[in-house]
C-alpha cells in the first residue's frame, strides 16, 4: 500500500458534462471506473512537478505505478480530461506550443502489456502533437540489400519529416559507427537486464548478436513529430505486427542472392564468417519476407535510384504529396489561465483572459482525431 493522495477522496466526484477532472491544490485528479489518476506535485513555488499516483476506490489504496515514456517538464499548472477511458489528456498551463499538450496512457493496450510484465501497475507518458504524425515505417530485408542506404536517401532528402529509431546492439560498433546515432551499442548483460524491465517494443538474436527497438528509441522520434523509420530483421518486423505500434511493413528484396553476395562483400564490414552467416539467414529472411504476411509492400532493390524513387511513391512523397507533407506539425499558444472540458469528440479550452474574450478568442477547440500522441501506439481491442 503506497501513501495517502493529499485530497479528500469524496471529493472525487465525475460531474454531469463529461469534466471529469478536478484540480485540488497543485494535483489534478481523473476518475477512469474505479481508478482516480492523482497527477502533479509541487516542485518549488511556482512549478508542478508531473507525478503519479493511482487511488483504487474498491481497495482505498493509493499506490506509485512504473511511469514510462519521458516524463513531461514541469509547468505553472495542468488540466487534464479522459479520453475513452484508457488515456488522459493533460494540458500544461504556460507551456510553449510544442509542449503544453501531453498523453497520460493509463489502460492502452501497450500498459496493458507491460502491466503484464511488470506485475504492477503501470502508466505512461507521451508528447501530444497537432496534425500529421504518420505511421511509423518499418523496414526489412536481407543484410545488404540496401536498407541502411535507402534509409539515408531518404533521411538526408526530408530532414523534417523522418527520424530514425536507433536500436540498441551488442555487436561491436564498425568503424564509422557513432555510439547513440547508428546504434546504442550495449553489453549484453545489460541489454538482458533492460528487456526484462520491459524497455523494448521488439528484440532479436540476429546474426548472433542481440538488436532491439526500445521504447524510448521510437518516442524519442515521435516526441519531435517526426515519422519514425525503423530497420529491423523480419523477426522484429513479426513483433512489431503483434504490438500495439501501428507501422507500415516493406520488405526489400535483393535482384539476386549473387548480387546480394556482391554487396555484402564490397561493404567490406563483415569477416568471411559473418557474411557467410549473413547469406545463409538471408535465404530463410527472403522466404519469410515474402510469404508471411507481415509486410504491405515488397520492393526489388535492382537499380538503387529506381527503387529509391518507389519508396518515395508509396510513402506518398512524390510529386505535391511531398510537398503537403513536408509542413511541420502545429503546437497550440496557451495562455496560463485556461481550462479544459471535453463534448463529444472534442477538447475545448477556454482561455478566461478578458482581452482574449474581447476579442471573441477565448475558445480553442480541438478535434481529438486531430491530436496524435505516444504517436501511433494505438488499441487494436476490437
Ligand atoms: N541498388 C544498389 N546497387 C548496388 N549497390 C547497392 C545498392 N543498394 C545498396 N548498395 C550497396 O550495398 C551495400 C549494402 O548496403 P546497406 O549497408 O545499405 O545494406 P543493409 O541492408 O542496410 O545491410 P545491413 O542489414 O547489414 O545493415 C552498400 O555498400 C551499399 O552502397
Ligand atoms: N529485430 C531487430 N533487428 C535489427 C535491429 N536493428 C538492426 N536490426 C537488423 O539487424 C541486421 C544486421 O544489422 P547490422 O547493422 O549488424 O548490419 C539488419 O537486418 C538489421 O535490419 C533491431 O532493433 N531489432
Amino acid at each position: 500500500m503506497g501513501e495517502a493522495p493529499a485530497f479528500v477522496v469524496d471529493d472525487l466526484l465525475q460531474n454531469q458534462d463529461g469534466f471529469d477532472s478536478k484540480s485540488k491544490g497543485c494535483k489534478i485528479t481523473t476518475t477512469i471506473g474505479d481508478k482516480t489518476y492523482v497527477i502533479g506535485g509541487e516542485n518549488d513555488e511556482s512549478t508542478l512537478s508531473l507525478e503519479v499516483q493511482i487511488f483504487d476506490k474498491a481497495t482505498g489504496n493509493c499506490a506509485t505505478p512504473i511511469v514510462l515514456g519521458a516524463k513531461p517538464s514541469s509547468c505553472k499548472g495542468l488540466s487534464a480530461v479522459s479520453l475513452n477511458d484508457d488515456r488522459i489528456l493533460i494540458v500544461k498551463k504556460g507551456s510553449t506550443p510544442d509542449d503544453c499538450i501531453w498523453f497520460l496512457e493509463v489502460d492502452t493496450r501497450f500498459v496493458r502489456e507491460q502491466k503484464k510484465i511488470q506485475g504492477t501497475d503501470v502508466v505512461a507518458w507521451s508528447r501530444g502533437a497537432r496534425g500529421y504524425a504518420e505511421k511509423p515505417v518499418v523496414i526489412s530485408g536481407p543484410s545488404g540489400v540496401g536498407k541502411g542506404t535507402l534509409i539515408s536517401m531518404l533521411m538526408k532528402e526530408f530532414p523534417s519529416m523522418f527520424g530514425f529509431s536507433v536500436s540498441h546492439t551488442t555487436r561491436a560498433p564498425r568503424c564509422m559507427e557513432k555510439d547513440g546515432v547508428h546504434y546504442h551499442f550495449t553489453e549484453r548483460s545489460v541489454m538482458e537486464k533492460e528487456l526484462k524491465d520491459g524497455k523494448f517494443l521488439e528484440h532479436a538474436l540476429v546474426h548472433g548478436n542481440l538488436y532491439g527497438t526500445s521504447i524510448e528509441a521510437v518516442e524519442a522520434v515521435t516526441d519531435t513529430g517526426k515519422r519514425c523509420i525503423l530497420d529491423i530483421d523480419v523477426q522484429g518486423a513479426r513483433s512489431v505486427k503483434a504490438s500495439s505500434l501501428e507501422a507500415i511493413f516493406i520488405f526489400i528484396c535483393p535482384p539476386s542472392m549473387e548480387e546480394l553476395e556482391t554487396r555484402l562483400r564490397s561493404r567490406g564490414t563483415e569477416t568471411e564468417e559473418q557474411i557467410l552467416k549473413r547469406l545463409q539467414n538471408a535465404k530463410k529472411e527472403m522466404e519469410q519476407g515474402q510469404s508471411s504476411g507481415i509486410f504491405d509492400h515488397i520492393l526489388y532493390n535492382d537499380n538503387l535510384d529506381e527503387c529509391y524513387e518507389s519508396l518515395k511513391k508509396l510513402l506518398g512523397l512524390d510529386g505535391a504529396a511531398a510537398a503537403t507533407q513536408r509542413s511541420a506539425p502545429q503546437g497550440i499558444d496557451l495562455p496560463a489561465d485556461h481550462s479544459v472540458s471535453k463534448m463529444d469528440n472534442k477538447i475545448i479550452i477556454n482561455c478566461g483572459t478578458a482581452e482574449l474574450k474581447k476579442a471573441s478568442k477565448n475558445l480553442i477547440v480541438l478535434d481529438v482525431s486531430s491530436l496524435k500522441g505516444g504517436s501511433s501506439w494505438t488499441d487494436k481491442r476490437a
